[in-house]
């Protein structure tokens, strides 16, 4: 994937040019009910939400942060976990996608079990090996109910070599946490792309890792 950024100049002659920052498209996905609305809540508007009800299509969430002086808009997609409102969707999540955030549900194994599934529709989508992948485990705050241990999970993280996070949405104290969970991603598409400052000659042929801002213009609106 050639990484871009478009250069605009707003009105003849200003000087420097207009620099639009990029984005970066990462997918949430998981089993119904792991909790991938509340932490792509709890990372953009930093709490956990008063309420959630199964997610239909996508939500959008976005966040624009700051790496190495580079504004750079996270674009998050909330994916529907349940089969009927997520099936008219599926291709669009996996369209011109920067990276993939695997969620599970560390007091119900059955996500856990469901991994392998995940795994494979990313395959079945051409997702090639470039696009990072990490693996969160949800819900830490209810150890009583603890069903999926680290070390079952970090076997797994490593036999699909994703970085494993096992963190809590809810819990207050896991602000930074959920923060860092998403910032590695986001690091990790930044130093896998420097930025260029103009097209490749003929315009590359790959989509670009980050899109404009204009080139988002005309999607779905965030509901979040
Ligand atoms: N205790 C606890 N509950 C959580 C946590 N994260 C989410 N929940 C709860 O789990 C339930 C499901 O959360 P959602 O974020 O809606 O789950 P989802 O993965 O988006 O589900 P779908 O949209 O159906 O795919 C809600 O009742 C949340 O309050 C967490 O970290 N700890
Ligand atoms: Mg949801």
């Amino acid at each position: 994937m050639e990484s871009s950024l478009e250069l605009t100049t707003s009105l003849p002659g200003t000087y420097p040019p207009l620099l639009r920052s990029r984005i970066f498209k990462i997918i949430v996905i998981g089993d119904s009910g792991v909790g991938k609305t509340c932490l792509t809540y709890r990372f953009c508007a930093g709490k956990f939400p008063d309420k959630t009800e199964a997610t239909i299509g996508v939500d959008f969430r976005e966040k624009v942060i700051e790496i190495n002086g580079e504004k750079i808009k996270v674009q998050l997609w909330d994916t529907a976990g349940q089969e009927r409102f997520r099936k008219s969707m599926v291709q669009h999540y996996y369209r011109n996608v920067h990276a993939v955030v695997f969620v599970y549900d560390v007091t119900n194994a059955a996500s856990f079990r469901s991994l392998p599934a995940w795994i494979e529709e990313c395959r079945q989508h051409s997702l090639g090996q470039e696009v990072p992948r990490i693996l969160v485990g949800n819900k830490c705050d209810l150890q009583h109910a603890l069903q999926v241990g680290t070390e079952l999970a970090q076997k797994f993280a490593d036999s699909h070599s994703m970085p494993l996070f096992e963190t809590s949405a809810k819990n207050p104290d896991d602000n930074d946490h959920v923060e860092a969970i998403f910032m590695t991603v986001a690091h990790k598409l930044k130093s896998q792309k420097p930025l260029m400052l103009s097209q490749p000659p003929g315009g590359g042929g790959a989509p670009p890792l980050g899109k404009s801002e204009e080139e988002e213009e005309g999607g779905w609106s965030c509901n979040c």
